[in-house]
């Protein structure tokens, strides 16, 4: 199973305009490049005009064909800052603030997406998670039904014998800094759901703690103990369990022996964190202690294909999560 090929091709197969908003950025510059001569999407960059066809000449990457809208310059600044005024005016926003916003680049992309000029967003190798997600949350906000915006991450690890075939969903690393039990119900449900639309198995949920099934007490576990039951009852047919630790999640003959009458013990191939802390060290520990590809955080629950980069991207990284977010957009 190559993911990572099977998203491009899809991407390539429709493709989708994909907003970069960070411009300024090296990395950014030559994955669009890339992105545009493998026909993986079609981009529009958010630049200096002028700086970015210098960098282009500096870093001998061709850029033509690809878009270039300056945020400070744009016609779409009038439009889109009295959009953004209606949005935000029950907050108290003025007409001066939402103009300034909207000069920004990360505010401006995502207005691109919510006025439909474009199908999808990708940013974060320049900028903090916060500040992907506060214009995000403030403009296209939650999909229906849905309360808690969270993040999932697809590992695609080198040792085939962890998860679906070397593929693990590891989930939430990028949003919610202590989920309460309600959270992390939902965001255990939107990663299940996540796994089913971008990938060709079925999740088997593990709810991660520092204790397997009552063996350690703490209210900590406990909050992981009552996300489990919120889960089956609000996703009956959710194939998930816990609490138990990352051992049992994964290794059989560990499952086995911590949590002998669990189903998904030593074959979780989803696993919910208990909080950011523990999610956001965790990936990247597998990222960079075991040379796994993470793809992602892929924001799931928000309205419209957004999605972030850790500022620790490469370019591949760049590359794979556009043609995640114009695999969404497809299905939008
Ligand atoms: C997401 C985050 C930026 C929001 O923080 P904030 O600006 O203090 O946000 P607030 O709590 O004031 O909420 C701002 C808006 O976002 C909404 N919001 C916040 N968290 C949300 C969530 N998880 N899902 C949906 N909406 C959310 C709020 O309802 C609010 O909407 P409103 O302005 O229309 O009323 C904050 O949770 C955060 O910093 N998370 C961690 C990000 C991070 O550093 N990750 C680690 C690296 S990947
Ligand atoms: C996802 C993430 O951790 O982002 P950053 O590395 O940019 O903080």
């Amino acid at each position: 199973m190559d993911v990572i090929k099977n998203f491009k091709e899809k991407a390539a197969s429709d493709l989708k305009t994909i907003v970069f908003a960070e411009g300024e950025d090296e990395r950014i510059i030559k994955a669009a490049a890339k992105i545009e001569a493998e026909k993986i999407a079609k981009i529009i960059i958010l630049a200096d005009t002028e700086s970015i066809k210098n960098d282009a000449k500096k870093y001998g990457v061709d850029l033509s064909g690809i878009k270039i809208i300056d945020p400070e310059t744009s016609d779409y600044v009038s439009e889109f800052t009295d959009e953004f005024y209606e949005l935000r005016k029950h907050k108290g926003i003025s007409k001066e603030d939402a103009e300034k916003a909207i000069k920004d680049p990360m505010y401006f992309g995502t207005m691109m997406i919510y006025t439909g000029k474009a199908d999808g967003m990708v940013a974060g190798a320049a900028n903090p998670t916060g500040n992907v997600l506060r214009p995000a949350f403030q403009i296209v906000k939650t999909a229906e039904g849905i309360s808690t915006v969270s993040s999932a991450i697809i590992m695609v690890l080198k040792d085939k014998s962890f998860g679906e075939e070397g593929v693990l969903v590891v989930s939430d690393c990028a949003v919610n800094p202590e989920p309460n039990s309600e959270q992390l119900a939902e965001i255990a449900i939107a990663t299940a759901d996540t796994t089913e639309r971008l990938l060709d198995f079925e999740p088997r949920v593990a709810m991660l703690s520092f204790s397997t099934m009552g063996s350690a007490k703490h209210e900590n576990v406990d909050n992981v103990r009552n996300a489990v039951e919120i889960a089956h009852e609000n996703a009956p047919n959710l194939k998930i369990d816990g609490e138990m630790q990352v051992d049992a999640a994964l290794v059989e003959s560990v499952g086995s022996r911590k949590a002998p009458d669990s189903k998904i013990a030593g074959k979780a191939n989803v696993l919910i964190f208990p909080d950011l802390q523990s999610g956001n060290i965790g990936y990247k520990l597998v990222q960079r202690l075991a040379g796994a590809a993470a793809v992602g955080p892929i924001l799931q629950g928000l309205a419209a294909p957004i999605n972030d980069l850790s500022r620790g991207c490469s370019i591949d990284d760049i590359i794979n999560l556009t043609a995640i977010t114009a695999v969404q957009a497809q299905s939008e």
